[in-house]
């Protein structure tokens, strides 16, 4: 299979000796949306530049559609980069802007102008054509700048927290917008971003990163589903982590762990030392179902947003505390007051047992 871009073992050391990648593998197929996803400094925006070619890479290679591209210059490379700032010339005209990529590759007149005015027209940005970048507004501006890395036809379009610039309405109108167009345009996009609720809203996969090393690469669901790593467990979602000592598997397939609040049984193999809960994953004093893992606790707080209860539980053997996410709607949960004993039931089917 010819990959639209694979990285194989991609490392960085920048020369002060800060290691800011390692061993970074990945392969995307064309037209998936990926994001890199992971807090302040982990090394997203390095590794997006050395995809682009604005960074060295100290080992391994960057391929796309099978050619290895790790010493090409960036205007040879089929990528186009947005950057947060969107790096617009602010005195130039928003066609200059637009075109400047085409004016870079060497595109004749007649064929420039005509791509330029296609993607103005798409973008809806043809009466503002000759208006100065720095007379925008930021949405506007972010539309220019998306026009620009468009308008080179890239087959992989990288996106450096293209959103961050802009207000949470304006982000979210945007979102959509630029989740509309790569399924229309069906271009690969790679899209770096510490919000979560973007990377997990807008991709088909997310790569997580956690001081230059890739945690886990995953859909969104599975990502909250079945984290792979105690990071990742941290990371998304709200979870309850509870450590224990790895007891083997039960005749059911499941991996038992020995915890402070007795074995409790998960997806897992049974080598594991810690059980992840997800927050949806609790109820309320079940009916005890054979297989339903009990745990009892004291409510600590209550508060009910719309028809979703955050409700967190202070449970009586461990002493952990464990935050939950209930629908409101039932009358027990609302007559729960803080203080009040708590049984709490989990599938084990929605229990993740992970290594440490
Ligand atoms: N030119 C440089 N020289 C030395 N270290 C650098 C350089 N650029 C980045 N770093 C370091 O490399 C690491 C990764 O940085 P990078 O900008 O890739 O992280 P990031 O995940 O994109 O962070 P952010 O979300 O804050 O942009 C950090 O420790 C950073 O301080």
């Amino acid at each position: 299979m010819v990959y639209d871009l694979e990285l194989n073992s991609v490392g960085k050391t920048y020369p002060d000796g800060t290691v800011a990648v390692s061993d970074f593998d990945l392969q995307v197929e064309k037209g998936e949306f990926v994001a890199f996803l992971g807090p302040s400094g982990c090394g997203k925006s390095t590794t997006l530049r050395m995809i682009a070619g604005f960074e060295d890479i100290t080992n391994g290679e960057v391929m796309m559609m099978g050619q290895n591209v790790t010493h090409l210059p960036p205007e040879k490379r089929p990528t186009s980069m947005i950057f947060q700032n969107y790096a617009l010339f602010p005195h130039m005209s928003v066609r200059d802007n637009v075109a400047f990529g085409l004016d870079v590759k060497g595109t004749p007149k007649a064929e420039k102008n005509q791509k330029v005015d296609r993607i103005l027209d798409m973008f809806d940005l043809e009466k503002f054509a000759d208006r100065k970048a720095d007379m925008l507004s930021g949405g506007q501006r972010q539309r220019i700048a998306l026009a620009r890395g468009l308008v080179v036809e890239p087959e992989i379009l990288l996106l450096d927290e293209p959103l961050g610039a802009l207000d949470a309405n304006l982000r979210r109108i945007i979102q959509n917008e630029l989740k509309l167009l790569q399924r229309e345009l069906g271009i690969t996009f790679i899209f770096v971003t510490h919000a979560q609720s973007e990377a997990l809203g807008l991709s088909d996969r997310v790569v997580v990163m956690s001081n230059g090393v890739v945690e886990q690469v995953s859909s969104p669901k599975d990502l909250y589903r079945r984290p792979n790593t105690p990071f990742v467990a941290d990371f998304i979602g709200s979870n309850t982590l509870i450590q224990g000592t790895p007891k083997g598997a039960s005749s059911a397939g499941f991996g038992l762990i020995d915890t402070p609040y007795g074995v409790l049984k998960g997806v897992g193999k049974g080598d594991e030392s810690m059980a992840v809960v997800p927050a949806e994953a609790f109820r309320i004093a079940p009916q005890g179902t054979p297989d339903e893992i009990c745990l009892s606790g004291t409510l600590s707080s209550r508060q009910l947003i719309g028809s979703v209860g955050h409700l967190k539980v202070r449970l009586d053997q461990g002493g952990d505390d464990v935050s939950i996410e209930i629908s409101a709607d039932r009358d027990d949960v609302r007559a729960l007051v803080p203080g009040a004993p708590v049984t709490l039931g989990v599938d084990p089917t929605s229990i993740t047992l992970i290594h440490t």
